[in-house]
């Protein structure tokens, strides 16, 4: 079943796996245009914190901002591209979290480990999440259900391309952690440390998120600093998929606007919530 433009009356709180469907085809083409540009070449500007921006994270903010107005022109968004201008008391209690090119970095140094990502947050929750990743022809998409596709950028997806996906998790197995490759901290590396055994896979952006919730790691630590638009996506799928995220007082992650404005604390993704015992016992 191929998807057209779905009517904007649709309530998409009843039928999330429909919205994340919906929301994958936009990712899809929002990687088209990122695509053009990485084929394209490109400048780099520094941002004020420090990251890099290249025309290819407007160009995707611009066709996933089009594309959500039309498919829920009643819900607000929150764009790492536009934070700035949001006032966080006005996106109320449901809205969209968008990055629109995670992992600049990586797309600045050709690695192709970036991705688009869209999340619908209800009350702090994300509860559906695309993470589309173009160079790869990857795209992991979730609402109720957590679900993988190979898609071409510009391609549409339908709900026969899409196949179920949960985690792996193997206790008697040492356990397969996922970090950052551009990003290390000190911190990640003494908390991988505590584990025995363990093998770590550095890669950019929310496709560490990914592969624990597709079974290929068990683990995401994250100490140093992310935005919320760089995690809520990532969260929604290893949620579905059967995961969870833990915060820093060990409860489940949530979206919200704090003192360090929209920076996530620490974290650590799971594909298992009982894996975290092998820390403890290791440590
Ligand atoms: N000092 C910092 N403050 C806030 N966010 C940071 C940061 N350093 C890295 N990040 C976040 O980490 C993301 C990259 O994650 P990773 O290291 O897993 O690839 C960046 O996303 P962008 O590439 O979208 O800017 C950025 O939001
Ligand atoms: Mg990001």
């Amino acid at each position: 079943m191929a998807t057209g433009t779905p009517p904007s009356s649709i309530d998409w709180t009843q039928d999330r796996d429909g919205l994340a469907l919906a929301l994958a085809n936009l990712a899809s083409q929002a990687g088209q245009a990122v695509m053009a540009i990485y084929a394209d070449g490109f400048d780099v500007i520094d941002k004020t914190d420090g990251s890099p921006l290249t025309r290819a994270d407007l160009a995707a903010d611009e066709v996933v901002a089009k594309g959500l107005r039309t498919l829920a022109p009643s819900i607000p968004v929150l764009s790492e591209e536009s934070a700035e201008t949001v006032d966080p008391s006005d996106l109320g209690d449901v809205f969209f979290v968008v990055d629109p090119l995670d992992g600049t970095k990586e797309f600045v140094q050709k690695n192709g480990e970036f991705s688009v990502n869209i999340a619908l947050v209800e009350n702090g929750v994300p509860t559906v999440g695309v993470v589309y990743a173009p160079a790869h022809n990857k795209m992991w998409l979730a609402g109720d259900v957590a679900f993988a596709a190979k898609v071409h950028p510009g391609e549409t997806l339908s709900s026969e391309d899409i196949r179920e996906i949960t985690t792996c998790p193997d206790p008697d197995q040492p356990i397969r952690a996922v970090a950052s490759r551009s990003h290390k901290d000190a911190k990640t590396q003494a908390f991988l440390g505590k584990m025995s055994g363990c093998n770590t896979t550095t890669i950019g952006s929310a496709l560490k998120f990914c592969l624990v919730a597709e079974g290929q790691a068990d683990v995401y630590p994250r100490f140093g600093p992310t935005m919320v638009w760089d995690t809520a996506a990532g969260i929604a799928v290893l949620h579905a998929a059967g995961g969870v995220v833990l915060d820093e007082n060990n409860a489940p992650m949530r979206v919200h606007f704090g003192k360090d404005g929209w920076r996530n604390g620490a974290f650590t993704a799971w594909g298992c919530e009982k894996l975290k015992n092998k820390t403890d016992t290791n440590g």
